[in-house]
């Protein structure tokens, strides 16, 4: 016998454009009408459109996803165009989140994006997140890590985590809820949060940046699509359910690796059983708790409170011509980079050195412990350092560091400053 009675036939939710955009996903096994529905209703928010954030963006565009967020407070620079595909030599000065959600309606007008031009941080997250249904983590410092998986925990919400560096990457979605778990407790439903697996920061020292390392572009254009693949099968309900670490080495043999995730830790302060109240964690100063240089975002004065103890290239270079007492420069980058370039009269200690001793850093011959005092290095991190260990040993006075190192130094004052 054949059933002669009338399928019932989904209310078309689609336009036949979308059908001939779309067709080719929308005919995989599992995927079908219902996968390309839930891709259209759902919201993804990005944080960080750099290196793993534009190709993320740009596959979860191309496939459809309904509405999504750009939070990023950087501009467009030359060095990002390497990794950075939705970025253009025209944007260039740009901020980074106006110009992907340019890139992303050129590619894909039907989606909603919602640029946010400042940083992610721990008194606007909650905020910002809470309107989306997942969360990608594409940025690249411990304070953010921290944060984003402290609110996802919060907003239970799925936060898909990726990191990039040299020729290396990892990919990891912490909370990740759970298919195969019987339990009723909606919370041990999820699986584990950033902190479960990494209780406390790796020492500051361990902790370097793309900037320092690099990174090759196709790598990160790698995690950034698994970040994507990953929200994509969350959201169409393709995913197995089953937390997992991924690691990715381009120059391994087999490139991938990856080992299954255990239960959530009972004592996560964020999100175990026995830790404080599940989501409540009181933490608000990422940055103090993962040591070391601060983030851009806080090391260029986007957060409040933290400009005094900084200064900019331009602003240097004045305080160098007109003070009546010329200020002492202190150049903490080690012997051999002080040897190739130089601020002409600059003393140096090398920041091991400095941080060996740092009480008694910056008092060269003639100087006393008042006058004022400028730290500078390559980038403007190991400056940052030696500015707290300074302040911390007791050194009073005006105590600064130069804003972007030397390389500022090169880009904004003296064009022929010959930085590496
Ligand atoms: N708290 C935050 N809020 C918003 N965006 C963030 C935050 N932290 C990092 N980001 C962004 O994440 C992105 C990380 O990408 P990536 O490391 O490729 O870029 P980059 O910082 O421009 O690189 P480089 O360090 O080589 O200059 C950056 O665009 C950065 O501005």
């Amino acid at each position: 016998m054949f059933d002669t009675s009338p399928s019932v036939e989904p209310a078309p939710q689609l336009s036949l454009e979308d059908y001939r955009r779309y067709g080719r996903q929308m005919i995989l096994d599992g995927f079908g009408l219902e996968g390309q529905l839930k891709l259209h209703q759902a919201s993804v928010v990005i944080v960080g459109a750099g290196g793993l954030g534009c190709p993320a963006l740009q596959y979860l565009a191309a496939a459809g996803v309904g509405t999504i967020g750009v939070i990023d407070h950087d501009v467009v620079e030359m060095s990002n165009l390497q990794r950075q595909v939705l970025h253009t030599e025209a944007r260039v000065g740009i901020p980074k989140a106006l110009s992907a959600a340019e890139a992303i309606r050129q590619l894909n007008s039907h989606v909603k994006v919602n640029p946010v031009t400042i940083a992610l941080t721990a008194e606007n997250a909650l905020e910002l997140l809470a309107p989306y249904d997942l969360i990608l983590d594409c940025t690249d410092n411990l304070p953010t890590r921290y944060l984003l998986s402290d609110t996802a925990v919060q907003l239970g919400k799925p936060l898909v985590s990726g990191a990039a560096q040299q020729f290396e990457g990892q990919l990891c979605t912490y909370n990740l809820p759970l298919k195969d778990d019987c339990e009723k407790n909606e919370e041990a439903r999820r699986g584990p949060c950033f902190r479960c697996l990494f209780p406390k920061p790796p020492a500051p020292e361990l902790a370097g940046s793309c900037e320092e390392l690099g990174v090759l572009g196709a790598v990160t254009g790698v995690v950034g699509n698994l970040q994507a693949l990953e929200a994509i099968k969350i959201l169409t309900g393709l995913h197995d359910g089953k937390p997992s670490l991924l690691m990715f080495s381009a120059l391994g043999m087999p490139p991938f690796r990856s080992v299954k995730l255990r239960a959530k830790r009972a004592t996560c302060p964020a999100c175990g059983i026995e830790g404080a109240k599940v989501g409540k964690i009181e933490e608000t100063d990422y940055v103090a708790f993962c040591g070391g240089g601060r983030p851009d975002w806080v090391a260029k004065g986007l957060v409040e409170g933290t400009r005094d103890s900084r200064i900019r290239a331009k602003e240097l270079k004045s305080a160098l011509d007109h003070a009546e007492r010329r200020p002492r420069i202190l150049d903490v980058r080690s012997r051999t980079e002080f040897g190739i370039c130089h601020i002409p009269g600059s003393m140096n200690v090398p920041i091991k050195e400095l941080l060996a001793n740092p009480s008694s850093a910056g008092l060269g011959a003639g100087s006393a412990d008042g006058d004022e005092l400028y730290v500078v290095c390559r980038l403007g991190n190991d400056s940052q350092v030696a500015v707290d260990a300074m302040r911390s040993a007791g050194k009073t006075g005006v105590v600064k560091d130069l804003v972007g190192g030397l390389q500022a130094w090169a880009r904004e004052v003296d064009k022929s400053f010959p930085i590496y």
